[in-house]
């Protein structure tokens, strides 16, 4: 939303209005917003209500709703990162002071990217396989490990479970991750500010050193030679390198000799992208992580529409999530065709029996199971027969197969979607409920199969 946001209006704007608000989640519907008081939230319904709305239509929400809430004190204050600093409490850093003559492009370890979190598949087993045995014994299994692939399967992932399974293991030992951007970076400024001694110091003292998308040293003289080095005398200490690539080093352009014959000492060792079984598990884990209750018939329709790279699957599924959470629906194979058709190529979608139940079931706040248990009260059996008559009305299933689907026979079928028949136009809340699911069901499949 931020992203849409922010093309629509000015930086200085975006700083003073947008950078500070919180995103409070969604409540029956609608998107709340945490603003700092009362002011920004007449402000916002003023003059950004439609920008918000506009933005999360191009996201896939149908009918989108925005409200802002006023954030308490304490918690406003850890949002005004860009108002002038408060009266100094006497240490806070100054964000206009500069910047601190450090390295600034030290990154952390991602606390997601671990071995337990990282799903093997026949398509990376080998470089799981790999980055274990050097997590267990650092410098001695492979060095260095070269993993290379395309964009978005794992690599940075791996890199960082080694790193964080050596800080388990072996505490105290020093581990360094870069992008081969910033250690370039880090170069010109150390030579720039004449800190050539820092530089080394900091990254020759390193137990591990993962760099990542060290493809990009082609063409950079400078920065290879300085890589040499420090590749070296990590080497001749038995320290542990990492490094990762799109491409294996042979195909490395511009890249000297002896550096790419030293990427070859060790273990060069690919991933490829995931099979489908791998795409399902790799969403169930995600799921089952964001504590998101999802029909496993979803997640394999996302695995089967997002066949690329594992970022996409990620963004996928949380496409759905927010679809399904803003729009107001459970989540069904129809809302999550229907939330991705933006972005891939649309699928067609039949209306399964399982989406009709699942639909009624949550209008009428019941488990599926019992809609189709042997309840015979009331409140059983309306849901029952409703779902009965949708199903017939939205699926091509025989009465028998319907019949079969509730564990009855298909006279029982056959009467209960005449009782509905006969109720709909004359019993106000059975009207409703065919309607409002009708509509659910239908309003969304339809579009989404473009019929
Ligand atoms: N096998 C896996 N199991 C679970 N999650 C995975 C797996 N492989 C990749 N991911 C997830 O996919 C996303 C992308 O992975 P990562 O950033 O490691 O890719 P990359 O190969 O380094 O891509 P890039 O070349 O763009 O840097 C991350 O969120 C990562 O956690």
């Amino acid at each position: 939303m931020l992203g849409y946001v922010r093309k629509n209006i000015s930086e200085v704007e975006y700083h003073t209005w947008f950078a500070p608000v919180k995103n409070l989640g969604v409540q029956e519907g609608s998107l709340v917003l945490g603003v700092r008081n009362s002011f920004a939230q007449e402000w916002f319904r003023k003059h950004y209500l439609e920008l918000l709305e506009d933005a999360l239509r191009s996201l896939g929400a149908q009918n989108p709703q925005v409200s802002f809430q006023v954030l308490p004190a304490a918690q406003d204050a850890l949002l005004l990162p860009n108002d002038p600093p408060p009266p100094p409490p006497a240490a806070a850093p100054s964000r206009s002071a500069p910047a601190p003559a450090s390295f600034e492009n030290r990154k952390v370890l991602n606390p997601k990217y671990t071995f337990e979190n990282f799903v093997v598949g026949p398509n990376n087993n080998l470089a799981h396989a790999a980055a274990l045995a050097v997590a267990e014994s650092p410098g001695k299994a492979y060095n260095p490990l070269f993993i290379y692939g395309d964009v978005g399967l794992g690599k940075t992932h791996l890199m960082h479970a080694v790193g964080h399974y050596m800080t388990e293991r072996f505490p105290g030992k020093r581990i360094e991750y870069v992008s081969t951007e910033s250690f370039t970076n880090d170069l010109i400024n150390a030579i720039r500010e004449d800190r050539m001694t820092q530089f080394r110091n900091r990254y020759r003292s390193v137990d591990l050193l993962l760099v990542d998308d060290i493809q990009f040293l082609a063409g950079k003289e400078r920065t290879q030679e300085e890589f040499f080095h420090t590749f070296n005398a990590l080497y001749e200490n038995h320290k542990q390198i990492i490094l990762s690539s799109d491409r294996p080093p042979k195909d490395i352009q511009t890249l000297e000799g002896r550096l790419r014959s030293r990427f070859e000492w060790g273990l060069i060792t690919d991933i490829q992208s995931p099979e489908y079984e791998t795409r399902v598990a790799i969403l169930k884990m995600n799921a089952e992580h964001n504590r998101i209750d999802i029909p496993q018939e979803v997640l394999e329709l996302i695995a089967r529409q997002v066949t690329s790279n594992i970022r996409e699957l990620e963004g996928a599924l949380m496409r759905v999530v927010a679809f399904s959470s803003l729009n107001n629906v459970p989540f069904s194979r129809a809302v999550a065709a229907k939330a991705l058709s933006n972005v891939f190529a649309p699928q067609e979608v039949k209306v399964e029996m399982m989406d009709v139940l699942r639909q009624v079931a949550a209008h009428y706040n019941m488990p599926p199971d019992v809609i189709r248990g042997s309840g015979r009260v009331r409140e059983v059996v309306v849901p029952r027969q409703v779902a009965q008559y949708l199903i017939r009305e939205l699926t091509d299933h025989s009465l028998p197969e319907i019949g079969q689907f509730f564990g009855r026979d298909h006279s029982t079928v056959m009467h209960a979607i005449s009782k509905v028949t006969e109720q709909v136009g004359r019993d106000q809340e059975i009207t409703a409920a065919v309607e409002v699911l009708r509509r659910k069901m239908q309003g969304l499949d339809d579009e989404e199969s473009g019929t």
